[in-house]
């Protein structure tokens, strides 16, 4: 039986990295979307792992499946993306966007090939908060000289392209991808801007 397009599997505790999740899947056009805890089957030509960001790391459910499945992955078109909230976004910090630190850390654990990888802002809303996050955010926040406020991200468009972006990567020759993959290796576009200083919670203003 023929592999199926495309899966997006997600984690998330508040519901960004899903909503983005389905964005990116709606961009690829014919995508299945799971849970993590819910994946049955990687039988697929590309998947797709999204992974909130909690304290500065990626989610450990997301860990665990990368490191149960580091086998099966292996010889497996991947596309990663992270979805966090730094405490010093602002709209004008969110324009050039890298998220970079994170992003690599979780490129890091897998041993597929990787298409493309991307890191997407999240949101953060007081009232959702378990009392535990709520109090641990706003300890980190106060810490940094900053007060923990609602703040919303997330962009729409942006996880669509990615998604129609991620489907003509995956419907091309695998030759052209690793070939494309060494150009950018040697100084063309990564899809994800470098930029100095862009970490996710190193900036200060
Ligand atoms: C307890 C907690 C810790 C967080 N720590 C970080 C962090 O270290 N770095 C960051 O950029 N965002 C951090 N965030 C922001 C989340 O990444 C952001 O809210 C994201 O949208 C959450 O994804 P979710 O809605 O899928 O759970 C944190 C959020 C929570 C609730």
């Amino acid at each position: 039986m023929a592999n199926k397009l495309a899966l997006v599997i997600y984690d998330t505790k508040y519901g960004s990295t899903e909503q983005v999740a389905h964005w990116v899947a709606e961009g690829i056009n014919d995508a299945d979307i799971r849970h993590v805890d819910d994946v049955t089957s990687l039988f697929y030509d590309l998947i797709v792992i999204g992974s909130p960001v909690y304290n500065e790391a990626p989610s450990t459910r997301i860990l665990a499946f990368l490191e149960k499945y580091r086998d099966s992955l292996a010889n497996k078109r991947l596309a990663i993306f992270t979805v966090s909230l730094p405490y010093n976004m602002t709209p004008e910090r969110a324009k050039g966007y890298a998220g970079a630190r994170i992003l690599e850390e979780l490129a890091g654990r897998v041993k597929g090939n990787i298409i493309d990888k991307r890191a997407f802002l999240g949101k953060l809303e007081e009232k959702e908060l378990t009392s535990l996050d709520r109090l641990s955010l706003r300890i980190q926040y106060f810490l940094k000289g900053y007060r923990l406020k609602d703040a919303n991200y997330l962009d729409r468009d942006a996880a669509i392209a990615w998604g129609r972006r991620l489907f003509e990567l995956a419907t091309r020759a695998p030759e052209a991808v690793t070939t494309e993959r060494k150009d950018r290796k040697m100084g063309g576009s990564t899809g994800v801007p470098e930029r100095k200083g862009d970490g996710q919670r190193e900036e200060k203003k």
